[in-house]
């Protein structure tokens, strides 16, 4: 089984309206985000999935979320975009890509609130 992460980052602004503190303002992060993705079979290069097509599909998504008031975002309008949620989001966006080889499973997405806490998302009990 092979594994590959690429990462990225964006900037974007949230608020958690119901949080008991400082976060409950709008406020705003450089978010990093790892997307790891694996698989058994490399094509005739020798690879699970070129990296260029790989950043090529999460920069897809990560487009529709960066400079963005992220709350709202027609996808944070019944969850809030807490750094849980945002994985989430990103790992399914990236689940219906058309443009990821088949043979390729997302393996999940790690997002980076700031440098000193992060969520992963995964799915299938891996
Ligand atoms: N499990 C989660 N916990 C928190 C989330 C989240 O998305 N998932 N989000 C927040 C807030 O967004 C907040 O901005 C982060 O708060 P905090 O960790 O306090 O960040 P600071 O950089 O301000 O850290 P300090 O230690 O207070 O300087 C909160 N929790
Ligand atoms: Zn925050």
């Amino acid at each position: 089984m092979f594994e590959l992460t690429i990462t990225t980052d964006f900037e974007a602004a949230h608020r958690i309206p119901e949080y008991p503190g400082k976060c409950q303002r709008l406020h705003g992060h450089n978010w990093k985000v790892e997307v790891a993705v694996s698989g058994e079979g490399l094509d005739h290069l020798g690879m699970l999935v070129d990296f260029r097509v790989l950043k090529q599909e999460v920069a897809k998504v990560i487009a529709t979320l960066d400079h963005y008031y992220l709350n709202e975002l027609a996808a944070f309008q019944t969850i809030c975009p807490t750094a849980e949620n945002i994985a989430c989001h990103i790992y399914k966006k990236l689940v219906k890509s058309a443009s990821l080889p088949a043979a390729v499973t997302v393996s999940y997405v790690k997002v980076w609130e700031s440098p000193y806490s992060a969520v992963s998302y995964r799915e299938g009990g891996q």
